[in-house]
């Protein structure tokens, strides 16, 4: 996430608990920690710090063992979906994400007459609409967009027919009460990066907000602490030992850098620049899937296998699903039926085939790659984060297709 310089003056640089007893001498981390407490959230040895390329996260301010209690959230610390308001205007069909962002919305920027709840010091420690614009995929311009790398550009249709969807379902009701799309879509942003899925021991489950949980960064598999929904609220335990200082990472998901990008507004980019993310895939659909005939087309549709091709950066395989498809191309209908229900060839072993033929298209489309990161990097007006992100991303997409073709 981009630094807040402009409307954070004093954000925690340095990790500091809150000392002052009259709040006076606090910047906005230390009260939100404060007003945290106060409505029962535990915490343990963890403390709000800017990380460099990340906004805010929660680093250890003492020594941890595995299994140490950092954080917990009782249910009553939690925001949820304001069930009064929603069948007031009846939103109740709305999706859960819309239930929370209008209800959030709702309560954070409270129409006139409405007291609502007391969100300023949580409210204080989000990301600002500056932040979502430099970062979020769906705040960007149009043009800016058309630069993502193809494989990216799914998600963000979903996202955007999700936010269409959304918006279309709470329009009145924003109207009637005087809200502007700016600030539902604020709302929406909000919950989209930062909501867990609550479901108490009895009734059903909803999205909620969890204050202080919500500043933990992402860490891909292997790197995360737990977190652990229980009865009671959500936990949040040391996965190994940790000295003062070091940051605490939470996983939100086994996620490929594309949709990191679309839907939290950055890439997994390891600190030695070159170890791809375990959890990145590449899509090869736009690679490959021009390739083939309608009647493939047709005959991948037919079985479930049309699309959704992958290769895997951490290991250069490419996934079944590809296998299948381009086996379909290559083979005759018995040989090809036959790898379909048993994922072995029939007689001679075909992956070195099926390898060289992705290969040749995908030093083709390695090709397009290049040729639209240096327009991307020529383009005047597109600016530094949209630029830098973007490119960031071409390039892992480049140096994965690369080592493909390169074995
Ligand atoms: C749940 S919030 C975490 C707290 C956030 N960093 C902040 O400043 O409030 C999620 C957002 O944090 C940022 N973020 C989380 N993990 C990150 C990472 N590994 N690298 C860069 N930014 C990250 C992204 O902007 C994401 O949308």
């Amino acid at each position: 996430m981009p630094p807040r310089a402009a409307k954070r003056p004093r954000v925690a640089d340095e990790v500091v608990e809150p000392s002052a007893q009259d709040g006076s001498d606090l910047d906005e981390h230390q009260l939100f920690t404060q007003w945290a407490k106060a409505g029962g959230v535990e915490i343990h040895g963890v403390a709000p710090k800017r990380i460099e390329g990340r906004g805010i996260g929660l680093v250890t301010t003492m020594r941890h063992k595995a299994g140490d209690r950092l954080l917990f959230i009782p249910e009553r610390a939690m925001f949820k979906p304001d069930a009064k308001l929603l069948e007031r205007e009846k939103l109740q069909s709305a999706s859960p994400q819309a239930q929370l962002a209008f209800s959030a919305m709702f309560a954070c920027k409270p129409p006139e007459g409405n007291t609502g709840w007391e969100t300023k010091p949580w409210t204080d420690v989000w990301p600002t609409v500056g932040d979502f614009t430099a970062s979020m995929p769906i705040y960007w311009r149009k043009e800016d967009c058309e630069f993502l790398p193809p494989t990216a550009r799914p998600h963000l249709k979903r996202q955007e027919s999700d936010y269409d969807r959304d918006w279309d379902s709470v329009e009145d009701s924003c109207t009637a009460l005087g809200y502007d799309e700016k600030a539902f879509k604020y709302y929406w942003t909000i919950v989209n990066s930062r909501s867990f899925h609550w479901k108490p021991p009895r009734g059903k489950g909803v999205m909620v907000m969890c204050p202080f949980v919500d500043y933990l960064n992402h860490g891909p598999t292997g790197s995360s602490c737990k977190v652990v929904l229980t009865a009671k609220g959500y936990e949040v335990l040391a996965d190994r030992k940790y000295k003062p200082g070091e940051e605490v990472l939470a996983t939100y998901g086994a996620h490929s850098n594309d949709k990191l990008l679309v839907h939290y507004g950055f890439i997994h980019w390891p600190s030695d620049e070159t170890t791809p993310s375990p959890d990145d895939s590449i899509s090869l659909d736009d690679a490959i899937m021009p390739k083939f005939s309608t009647d493939t087309r047709e005959q991948l549709e037919h079985v479930g296998y049309c699309g959704g091709y992958m290769l895997t950066p951490t290991t250069n395989e490419i996934c079944f699903r590809t296998e299948v498809a381009v086996r379909a191309t290559l083979l005759t209908a018995n040989e090809w039926e036959y790898f379909l229900g048993s994922g072995e060839d029939l007689a001679e072993d075909q992956s070195a085939r099926v390898h060289d033929w992705v290969m040749e298209h995908l030093k083709e489309w390695r090709a397009t790659c290049l040729g639209k990161m240096s327009e991307l990097e020529k383009r005047p007006g597109t600016p530094k984060p949209v630029l830098e992100v973007t490119c960031r991303r071409w390039a892992q997409i480049s140096e994965a297709v690369d080592r493909f073709v390169a074995q």
